[in-house]
């Protein structure tokens, strides 16, 4: 993979060129990009995102932002002295731990990004799960991954009943970028604290987009030895989570990253968020970066 830091104006120039039939091809679409917490920890970083989705949407695409901040909510946890604690990539919530997941979410990380957006020249505008009535949950049966007949009780985690998209349509027509709060709401008005991989895989595919780009703290999904796979299809996944080596995080990323791919979106990639410009990158040039998911 090319380190960007390291392109020379030539290579800068031809970058440019490259763009053009990227941007024709993907006008008008609907790009959906998951923020992960993980990538958003560096000040300039999360800059440069913010700029990227303006650009995204300045050349005529609709990117649709997911955040998450699994790190962020980590720590107002144990400054409250809570200790955090995750079965199979999801965090055990309860009621003080959603109150937590709800302030830090929606309250900090959302108006972060929604505010860098907007000082780049963007129109954002933040949502959770309750606006428009967008993300109906219940509560998740999670069973083991290993073991079928266990189960676990994962609190107040969500489980998405239903994606009703009509607000995030309806902000993109009026040439906003929505950015969505993993947060969705049951039939007793209880929130959810749902995974933002689940909710960026979910959203693209009643989105029908083009792209789902998750943005993390890894190159891409890793093999045994440490090395970059560059393109998985599901079968391989169900292989490396049984033998282990995609756990943790990496589970419902991946779980989501299939389910978009086979709901008809067209390219669904894990790329390395702490690479300035990786999602500009891969949506506008020729070079493959991360891990490409592929329905089959
Ligand atoms: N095979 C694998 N390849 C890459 N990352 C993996 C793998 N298995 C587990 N992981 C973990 O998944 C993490 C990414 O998921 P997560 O921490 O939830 O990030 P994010 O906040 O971006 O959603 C990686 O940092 C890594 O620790
Ligand atoms: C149920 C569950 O695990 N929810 C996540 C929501 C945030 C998230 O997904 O953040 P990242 O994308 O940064 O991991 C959590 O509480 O951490």
């Amino acid at each position: 993979m090319t380190d960007p830091s390291s392109i020379t104006p030539r290579d800068k120039a031809e970058i440019l060129a490259q763009a053009l039939p990227y941007i024709r091809k993907f006008h008008g679409k609907t790009m959906v990009i998951k923020y992960g917490g993980n990538a958003m920890t560096d000040p300039a970083l999360q800059q440069d995102f913010a700029e990227d989705v303006v650009l995204l949407k300045l050349v005529g695409m609709n990117p649709v932002v997911v955040h998450g901040g699994g790190p962020q909510i980590e720590a107002a946890l144990k400054r409250l002295g809570k200790q955090g604690h995750f079965v199979q990539g999801m965090r055990v919530t309860d009621a003080e731990t959603m109150e937590v997941v709800e302030w830090v979410l929606a309250g900090e990380v959302q108006q972060d990004i929604v505010g860098l957006i907007n000082q780049a020249g963007g129109k954002a505008v933040g949502l959770t799960g309750r606006d428009g009535g967008m993300i109906r949950a219940r509560k998740l049966k999670m069973l083991d991954h290993k073991d079928a007949s266990v189960e676990h009780d994962v609190g107040q985690v969500g489980d998405i009943v239903a994606i009703d998209p009509s607000v995030v349509k309806a902000l993109q027509d009026d040439a906003f970028i929505p950015v969505v709060s993993p947060i969705g709401f049951g039939e007793d008005n209880e929130s959810y604290n749902i995974n933002a991989d689940v909710v960026a895989s979910r959203l693209a595919s009643v989105l029908q987009a083009e792209k789902l780009v998750m943005l993390t703290n890894i190159p891409g999904v890793l093999d045994k030895q440490g090395q970059l796979i560059t393109e998985l299809t599901p079968a391989q996944i169900d292989a490396l989570i049984a033998d282990g080596t995609i756990s943790g995080g990496m589970l419902p990323k991946l779980a989501g990253a299939i389910d978009a791919a086979k709901a008809g979106v067209n390219a669904v990639h894990v790329v390395d968020g702490r690479v300035p410009h990786s999602m500009l990158l891969e949506i506008l040039t020729d070079q493959a970066y991360g891990t490409m998911i592929r329905s089959e």
